[in-house]
């Protein structure tokens, strides 16, 4: 297909904080036709019905009520990374659209994220290098000793495909392994990397040194981890967070943190993101934040890139949608 002839594509803008990358603009425009908000906002009468698929890139452009009712011939939305929390599924098949996502080349990015938190937070990596760069810091103060890895019991709340992911990597740590999940991996998958299974959650809790989240942001995931669960783990503990915010009541998080009710967190993902410049978590110093980082690496970017765009070609040929999300 040339020029006129590829598909007419909406995304929401190039380039900028959260907009399409350049490089990706590239090679995408040699398939399909891109149309952003603005150009679409600006001649909707024409593009309206020119529009045959939306390439959302990290949850723009917004999907709503009045954009799938004036895009009659859309068919499919592909929302880049693993989590689906910002789209209202229902409402979108609604008008017969497909959703896909790209959960595969996401994991092992992510699990890379969680096993670097975890190493972080517990040899006090950013506090180390604060001293080692600040000119009035003596080095090595004698109460600055962290945590070890080797050893620890992780227990990962998630073990879908980045949570076995972590799995495989603490693994090789010499972690003992504890994990929670809506269903049991079958024996073979628990003995190839050693982890447990832990029915209830508050066992995992109480015997974990590190408890890392990986789940889903679902109506049974929000706020899964409170106060109570947190006075269930141990006060030597620190809670990883690399699935979504709202999956820890983030206000019963600082007040353990204060409190000392368990001993440290670090957190790839907050609500909102970022948090505000006066928010408590930013003042503490057992918490390390990164902003929502997980599948951050130029190669994943690009297969992520890469399986939106054959989703949407798969979508408009009919074809069966990889990774397609289903209701
Ligand atoms: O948060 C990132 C993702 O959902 O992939």
């Amino acid at each position: 297909m040339e020029g006129q002839d590829l598909p007419y594509v909406l995304i929401d803008h190039i380039g900028g904080k959260h907009g399409v990358y350049e490089d990706h603009v590239e090679f995408l425009e040699k398939h399909f036709h891109l149309i952003t908000m603005t150009e679409y906002l600006e001649n909707k009468k024409f593009l309206s019905k020119k529009i045959r698929a939306i390439y959302m890139w990290y949850h723009r452009p917004v999907i709503n009520e009045e954009l799938l009712q004036s895009l009659p011939n859309l068919k499919i939305v592909a929302s880049s990374g693993v989590g689906i929390d910002h789209l209202d599924l229902k409402l979108i098949s609604s008008y017969g659209v497909k959703v896909s996502n790209t959960p595969f080349v996401v994991s092992t990015d992510t699990a890379d994220l969680g096993m670097a938190l975890m190493l972080a937070s517990s040899r006090r990596l950013v506090e180390g290098h604060q001293i080692a760069v600040s000119p009035d810091t003596e080095y090595f103060p004698a109460d600055w000793l962290g945590a070890e890895v080797s050893g620890a019991t992780l227990g990962i709340v998630g073990m879908g495909t980045i949570g076995y992911k972590v799995a495989e990597r603490a693994k090789a740590f010499e972690m003992k392994i504890l994990y929670h999940n809506r269903n049991r991996r079958n024996k073979e998958e628990e003995s190839a990397v050693g982890a447990i299974y832990c029915k209830k959650i508050d066992d995992l809790l109480q015997q974990s040194d590190f408890v890392l989240l990986s789940v889903n942001l679902t109506p049974q995931t929000r706020k899964l981890i409170g106060k109570r669960e947190l006075e269930l783990m141990k006060p030597t503990a620190t809670l990883i967070n690399t699935s979504r915010g709202l999956v820890v009541d983030q206000d019963a998080l600082v007040e353990a943190l204060q409190n000392k009710v368990i001993k440290a967190a670090a957190l790839d993902v907050t609500y909102p993101e970022p948090l505000p410049r006066d928010h408590p978590l930013l003042k503490l110093k057992n918490v390390i934040i990164t902003p929502h980082i997980g599948s951050a690496t130029k190669k994943t970017r690009r297969l992520m890139m890469e399986n939106m765009m054959e989703s949407i070609q798969a979508g408009l040929a009919g074809l069966p949608i990889p990774n397609e999300v289903l209701l």
